[in-house]
């Protein structure tokens, strides 16, 4: 199912009402820019943001970034709006906020190729969504990540999610233990990416990257962010280290070598390399591209 794998560590929501963020939300380097045009706006602002991030889409370099908005959900009078002007405007991916259910986003996908026909963009090109933000999102999980072949990925939102479960965020994370597990084995047995949360305490850096070590040591693709000095800590959690780097690209030549003499499976260093082993090698030199750690054959730079 899964579209095309691209590199998603930081997803930075940018406050769509919010001219000066809106505008310069391209010079941070995040992988994906979220225009967003739910909870950071006020309900007097709903309009005016929209026109907004419509405008910036239309006129703003974000160079190389992904641009995805969150829209308003499917229970305000504002989605049907939302999706006409973001699909006209040509954004990446539309992400719905408050998912519950599959048929949320079948919906969603109906309006979306309605508004492509509409404004003459090809079908299927507008990819989707979903943040999970409540028990029941969760406990759909699985359906909801296979609910539409223009999915790229569910996020789990755990500001809403706490509050729906009575509790509230607390540093070890382990409120959170049972939905991040659920949203990243729904996630990868459906073929599209898992992010995490945002963590809000911007004065906190020590427990932010905590955080970001636990997400990438269960393995999600990366994480919300709500500001610009977070993704610096993402990618270097993010990062190959240069020993990681150094076998991979052994194993990736090691497998071409192999795969010139007929065979599928080769030994190195007493150690099996088959398919899991290169495409770990593969990601490990996408990351090490991304961080820019290699140069374009793939060696190391040493700084
Ligand atoms: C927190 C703060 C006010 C701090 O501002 P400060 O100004 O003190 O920050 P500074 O670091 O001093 O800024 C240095 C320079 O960067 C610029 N700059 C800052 N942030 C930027 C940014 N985001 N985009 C572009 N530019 C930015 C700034 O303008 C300045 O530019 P300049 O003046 O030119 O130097 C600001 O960051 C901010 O508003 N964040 C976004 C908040 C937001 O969107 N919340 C909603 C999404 S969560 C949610 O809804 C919960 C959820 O739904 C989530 C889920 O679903 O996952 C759930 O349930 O869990
Ligand atoms: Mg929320």
């Amino acid at each position: 199912m899964a579209i095309e794998e691209k590199l998603r560590r930081t997803m930075m929501f940018v406050p769509g009402n919010n001219p000066a963020m809106v505008k310069d939300a391209g010079i941070f380097g995040a992988d994906s820019i979220m225009f967003d045009l739910e909870d950071a706006v006020s309900l007097s602002e709903k309009d005016a943001a929209r026109y907004l991030v419509y405008e910036a889409l239309k006129t703003v370099d974000y160079g190389r970034s992904e641009l995805v908005v969150r829209i308003n959900g499917l229970d305000t009078p504002f989605y049907r709006n939302d999706i006409k002007a973001m699909v006209k405007a040509g954004i990446d991916v539309i992400r719905l906020p408050k998912v519950e259910t599959a048929d949320m986003i079948r919906d969603l996908e109906g309006l979306v190729a309605e508004a492509e026909i509409e404004f003459g963009r090809e079908i299927g090109t507008t990819h989707l969504m979903a943040a999970i933000e409540s028990a029941r999102g969760v406990v759909n999980a699985n359906e909801i990540a296979r609910s539409s072949e223009r999915m790229i990925g569910i996020a789990l939102s755990a500001e809403d999610y706490t509050t729906d479960m009575k509790t509230h965020r607390y540093p070890d994370g382990q409120e959170l233990l049972y939905a991040r597990n659920v949203i990243l084995h729904a996630a990868r047995a459906a073929g599209i990416a898992a992010f995490d949360t945002v963590f809000t305490d911007l004065n906190d850096e020590a427990g932010f990257k905590r955080e970001t070590e636990l997400i990438h040591q269960l393995g999600f693709d990366g994480k919300s962010l709500i500001n610009p000095r977070q993704i610096d800590m993402v990618n270097q959690v993010y990062q190959p280290l240069k020993k990681e780097i150094i076998v991979a690209q052994n194993v990736i030549a090691a497998i071409e070598n192999a795969k010139q003499k007929g065979s599928g499976v080769i030994s190195m260093n007493g150690q099996m390399v088959d398919r899991p082993v290169v495409l770990r090698a593969e990601r490990v030199m996408r990351l090490a591209k991304a961080n820019n750690l290699v140069d374009e054959e793939g060696n190391y730079i040493e700084k």
